[in-house]
């Protein structure tokens, strides 16, 4: 049986002594799953990806990735990272930090490939000779979004993916997340954006008070909390009145 690409057990992490954003959270996610993490604003969904990536120390608990603890460095070589608010280094063209990200995840670079996803998101060819620096937040975005694609990574890890695309390129992007478990990737990703949730994903993980309040598919989640609309599963997992 085949590694599992994600399996946190019992996770601790607080910022300050007492206050655990993390509080004993545990996930396992399976190959080829497209996991979205939600929750509300501060609910700890960065802090769970950077404690993945050994970004920030845990206190308790442990994660492995492939069956490798996370904080060992090759845990990390079959994972393509996009942060949150992500900003490509200002003194190189588009093409430049292609072919960065292209070596640093030891990936071919594929001009054909590239050049098609840059056409379904949208991005006109000759950002590829254009300075970042000259980029709007979205064209970054796409950038970002193209690298991680474009890794050839079998666990990809993003904060907030959609954040910054207008609509036709969110609708392009979701498309094209939808072909990753058919490659025998992986996806987790955060978001706020529950329509993405259930367009992409086959499950999501609600977190909340420090602790998963749900996992499973979209359609479960409505399921469990009898509605129809994933908006209202979701305001009742977490404990807020629905309107
Ligand atoms: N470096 C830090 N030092 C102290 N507290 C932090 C630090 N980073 C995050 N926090 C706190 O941890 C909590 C969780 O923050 P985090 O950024 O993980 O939330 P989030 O779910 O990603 O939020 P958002 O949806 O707003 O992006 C917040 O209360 C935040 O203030």
């Amino acid at each position: 049986m085949s590694a599992k690409p994600l399996v946190i057990r019992d996770l601790y992490k607080a910022y300050r002594v007492g206050q655990p954003v993390l509080d004993g959270l545990s996930l396992t996610v399976d190959s080829g799953d497209a996991l979205a993490l939600v929750g509300i604003n501060g609910a700890g969904k960065t802090t769970l990806i950077k404690s993945i990536l050994d970004f920030v120390s845990i206190d308790c608990g442990n994660i492995e990735i492939f069956s490798e603890s996370h904080a060992r460095h090759q845990a990390r070589a079959r994972i393509a990272f996009l942060p949150e608010r992500f900003q490509p280094p200002y003194y190189l063209t588009g093409e430049g930090f292609l072919r960065m990200m292209a070596r640093l995840y030891r990936a071919s670079y594929s001009e054909s490939g590239i050049a098609a996803t840059m056409q379904a998101l949208d991005l006109p060819a000759s950002a590829l000779s254009q300075p970042v620096r000259e980029y709007s937040k979205g064209m970054a975005q796409k950038l970002g979004l193209i690298a991680c694609l474009h890794s050839q990574r079998s666990l990809l890890i993003m904060d907030e993916p959609m954040s910054g695309l207008d609509p036709k390129a969110r609708h392009a992007f979701k498309q094209l997340l939808r072909e990753l478990p058919g490659e025998g990737r992986t996806l987790f990703f955060s978001t706020h954006l529950l329509a993405d949730v259930e367009a992409v994903c086959n499950k999501m993980a609600i977190l909340h008070d420090g602790r998963l309040h749900f996992v499973g598919s979209p359609t479960e989640c409505c399921r469990q909390f009898g509605t129809e609309e994933l908006e209202n599963a979701y305001m009742q997992c977490i404990g807020a009145q629905v309107a």
